[in-house]
């Protein structure tokens, strides 16, 4: 199938915004976090600008290492993002939710019940970010010390997400017949045992619940060093990356699909979606103003902290003479690989000293982060999909709800005006609006 001419478009929700100061402005609604309205508003915001999904990332853990961290984060207050997404599938009609679970501190049969009741609460709007965790706090809240290996992560991904397709096909679409009549509820010849006995786990089945309307909720994947892109090719049907320089980002794209279409997958099967942090103004002052208000919040213990910890805490940048120049390589890491290779990358680039990285970490992480008029924006965003980096963007706002507004406001209408973003949802399923194809039963597809 051609591609469509038109970008797919996620918001990605923090609750004050990827600036890790952001809480402090004004604008912020102090209990956002807790707060499901707050949320909603947000999901409208997205859902009025017909963007397909709302993406929730995630991390079972408090992620700072200290005290005076934790103190000055302004996040670790909110919602568990399964739990969030039910809450606004009431709340919305036609939206997407992907929620992130990391298949290291989860068992597959509690995950799969939870993703197939977000889809049949949602009427088939789900997705589950496939993650393998990222953080080494989290091993501590799980009984080990150590978060296991970067790739026996990814191998115990493989076998989780087969169990979670196979408890999904357990019960056949019309295995529920519920014949009040003859007092038979379930048709037990549409049943399936899983059966499943693997390295990392046995499970029996069936699920308890109806197959999700979906078939699967969508596939999504967020990992990108080798092992990650490897797992995207097999499983994902979208693939949230963090790619800021457009060449990378196309060869990224080209290896992606290669290895998907490799693995008998079709190009429009598998969407490249990469975090994109634009701040909109209607000068490019007006942009680079905001920025630096936003800037001037966050404090500097907070954003030293951040980037050892996106760098893979093989630093401890406390120590380091922060105008020194940042090295070409790092020790590798156990955690996110992918992401220390991309800020390496444009450290290295732009010839970077170490606050220099700090500062571009505090405000993007690494993503594409886009500074200047709507006009502006629309073209990094239509040029990197036009050449192949991008089947579309999670868009990451820097501070919620204004930076959200101001795209909503001034940056859909130009993509739209140049004919690449739709103007309505598309389909009654998130799948429909992707243009993804419902996975057949694994069970009746054998027979
Ligand atoms: C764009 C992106 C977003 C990610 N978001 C999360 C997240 O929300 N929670 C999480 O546990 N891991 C997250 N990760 C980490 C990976 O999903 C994965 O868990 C693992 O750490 C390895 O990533 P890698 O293949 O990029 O090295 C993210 C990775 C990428 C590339």
């Amino acid at each position: 199938m051609a591609r469509s001419g038109e970008m797919a478009l996620g918001l990605y929700v923090l609750q004050a915004g990827y600036i890790e100061g952001a809480w402090r402005d004004p604008s912020v609604p102090k209990t956002g976090g807790v707060d499901v309205e707050h949320y909603a508003h947000l999901a409208a915001l997205a859902e009025g600008a017909a963007f397909h999904f709302v993406f929730l990332a995630d991390s079972p853990s408090v992620v700072e290492r200290d005290n005076a961290n934790i103190a000055r984060a302004g996040r670790n207050d909110t919602f568990e993002p399964i739990t969030l997404l039910s809450a606004l599938s009431s709340k919305t009609k036609n939206i997407g939710f992907v929620a992130t679970a990391t298949t290291t501190y989860h068992q597959p049969y509690h995950l799969a019940r939870m993703i197939a009741s977000l889809d049949h609460l949602s009427h088939g709007r789900s997705a589950w970010n496939i993650v393998t965790s990222g953080n080494k706090f989290e091993g501590a809240n799980f009984g080990d010390e150590e978060i296991p290996e970067h790739d026996a992560r990814y191998e115990r991904a493989r076998e989780f997400v087969g169990v979670m397709t196979g408890l999904w096909d357990t019960w056949e679409e019309d295995a529920f017949i519920r014949d009040k009549q003859s007092g038979i509820y379930a048709d037990t010849t549409k049943l399936h045992f899983l059966n499943h006995r693997g390295t990392y786990f046995s499970v029996r089945g069936p699920l308890n619940i109806a197959r999700p309307p979906q078939g699967y909720p969508v596939l999504v994947q967020a990992g990108s060093s080798e092992a990650g892109v490897k797992f995207a090719a097999e499983f994902a049907e979208v693939v949230f990356t963090a790619q800021p320089l457009l060449e990378s980002g196309k060869q990224y794209y080209a290896d992606l699909k290669e290895k998907a279409r490799g693995l008998g997958r079709e190009d429009d099967q598998i969407l490249v979606m990469p975090g994109i942090v634009p701040i909109v103004g209607r000068t490019k002052q007006e942009a680079s103003d905001k920025l630096k208000k936003l800037q001037s919040y966050t404090h500097t213990d907070v954003m030293t902290e951040t980037a050892d910890r996106w760098l893979g805490f093989v630093t401890d940048l406390r120590a380091i003479n922060l105008d020194s120049l940042v090295p070409a390589t790092l020790p590798e890491t156990n955690f996110i690989q992918s992401r220390q290779k991309v800020l390496l990358e444009l450290a290295a680039r732009q010839g970077m000293t170490w606050r220099q990285l700090i500062r571009l970490i505090s405000d993007s992480r690494g993503h594409l982060m886009a500074v200047g008029t709507p006009s502006e924006i629309a073209d990094i965003m239509i040029n990197a999909f036009d050449q192949y980096a991008a089947d579309g963007f999670n868009l990451i706002p820097a501070i919620v709800p204004s930076g959200l507004k101001d795209f909503v406001e001034l940056v859909v209408p130009e993509l739209r005006r140049r004919g690449k973003f739709r103007s309505e949802s598309s389909g009654r399923t998130l799948r429909e609006n992707l243009g993804l194809k419902r996975p057949h039963n694994q069970f009746t597809r054998a027979a």
